[in-house]
Parts: structure tokens; C-alpha cells; sequence
């Protein structure tokens, strides 16, 4: 097996934190594809969680995520049938599971990727990624400006907890017996994106998730 990238963080048994893992040159591209798929038959909706609006606007591939359900079309925005997975993006996923050494990263097959834009006060509230029948890996991909992240226990949406930063490029995979762990978003750092990473403004974070359905 290869070494993990450099500054590689095992953040709670299965939840792992790689630091730039994506090129500049990829974030961009991930940037530029966010702008087709926001473009594209169902554009990105904050999603109203118990009569409340989200803070963030989402775009889905593969499947469309309400709460608390997936399902091939937008009920709850147009109605319209969301993306294609692309099949690219489910490679970036198992290339993501191979560089944090995941034994079975060749057989993973994300068929939806959650793909969330933060203007500067967006956040999002402690939850748990639980709509999935799979308990395959979430991939987490990070690109603009820097976020607060807070990845807590599979119990409870407080303590214990750990509060991480997660900047342009930053891969974060949970897992195992981190897969129904709480997490969220606490605070969008703005100004904090690198030139180059195609967003000048904002946070983009695209989950790759195997919704076993
Ligand atoms: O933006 C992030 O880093 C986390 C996103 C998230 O937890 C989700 O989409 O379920
Ligand atoms: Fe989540």
C-alpha cells in the first residue's frame, strides 16, 4: 500500500481528513461543472427542513435528496428529473477511497453526489447522513473559501466533538464506525478561497454517497 498524502489526519476511527488533496487545476474543474449542473434541469435549492429553509442551496446527480428521502425527480423543486452521476466523478471517488487506504475503494460505486453552495453565512446545522440503505464511505470534497467543520460521535449532536477547518482541495472521508457520525458546518471563513480554485466567493462541498436504493 502507498504511503497516505502528507498531512493525512485520522479524525475519529473511519472519519479522514487529507489536506489539498485536489489540484487547483481539479477544483476548478469541479467549479465549472457545478456552473452546468446548477444550470441544468433542477438549479440548486435550499431545501425546507421542518418549514425552514436551509441556508445553503443544493444540486443533486444521480438522485434528488429532500428531506428525508431520495428520489429520480425533484418533487420538491420542478419537478424535473435530476443529472446523470457522471461516471467521472464516481472515479474521483474511488481514487479518493484508495488515497485513505480503503481496502475496498475499487468497489465503490457513488450513485449520487449532494453538491451544496455556502454563500458567507450559510451553515449547516448538526445531522446525520442517514438516507442511505448503504453505510458505504461518504466523500466529502471542499473547494473556495474555508469552512468550519465540527464532526462529532454517532450518539448525539454534542459533545464530543472535533472542530476542524476544511479549505479549497480538502478531502474528507467518513466511514466504518464514523458513517452515522452528527457533523456540520459552523461558520464559512470568507475571503479565504486561493486564487485559481475558480470560486471567488463562496464554499462548494460535493458528498459522494452510494444510496443503496
Ligand atoms: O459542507 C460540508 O462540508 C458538509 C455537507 C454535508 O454534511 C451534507 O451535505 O450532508
Ligand atoms: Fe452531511
Amino acid at each position: 500500500m502507498t504511503a497516505p498524502p502528507a498531512g493525512t489526519a485520522e479524525i475519529a476511527p473511519g472519519a479522514v481528513h487529507v489536506p489539498g488533496w485536489l489540484s487547483l487545476e481539479r477544483q476548478s474543474f469541479l467549479v465549472e461543472q457545478f456552473r452546468a449542473w446548477a444550470a441544468g434541469p433542477v438549479p440548486p435549492t435550499a431545501a425546507k427542513v421542518r418549514g425552514h429553509e436551509m441556508s445553503v442551496r443544493t444540486v443533486c446527480l444521480g438522485w434528488h435528496w429532500q428531506p428525508y428521502r431520495y428520489t429520480r425527480e425533484a418533487s420538491n423543486v420542478n419537478g424535473r428529473r435530476v443529472l446523470a452521476m457522471p461516471s467521472w466523478l464516481a472515479a474521483l471517488g474511488r481514487e479518493a477511497l484508495t488515497a485513505v487506504g480503503d481496502p475496498d475503494a475499487a468497489a465503490y460505486e457513488p450513485d449520487t453526489a449532494l453538491v451544496n453552495y455556502y454563500d458567507a453565512t450559510a451553515k449547516m446545522g448538526m445531522h446525520q447522513d442517514k438516507d442511505e440503505v448503504s453505510l458505504a464511505p461518504v466523500v466529502s470534497l471542499s473547494v473556495g473559501d474555508t469552512c468550519r467543520f465540527r464532526f462529532g460521535n454517532t450518539e448525539t449532536r454534542t459533545r464530543p466533538y472535533v472542530d476542524l477547518t476544511l479549505a479549497s482541495g480538502d478531502l474528507f472521508v467518513f466511514g466504518g464506525p464514523s458513517r452515522l457520525a452528527f457533523h456540520g458546518v459552523t461558520t464559512i471563513l470568507p475571503g479565504t478561497a486561493p486564487a485559481g480554485c475558480g470560486l471567488t466567493t463562496g464554499r462548494i462541498n460535493v458528498t459522494l454517497r452510494v444510496t443503496g436504493l
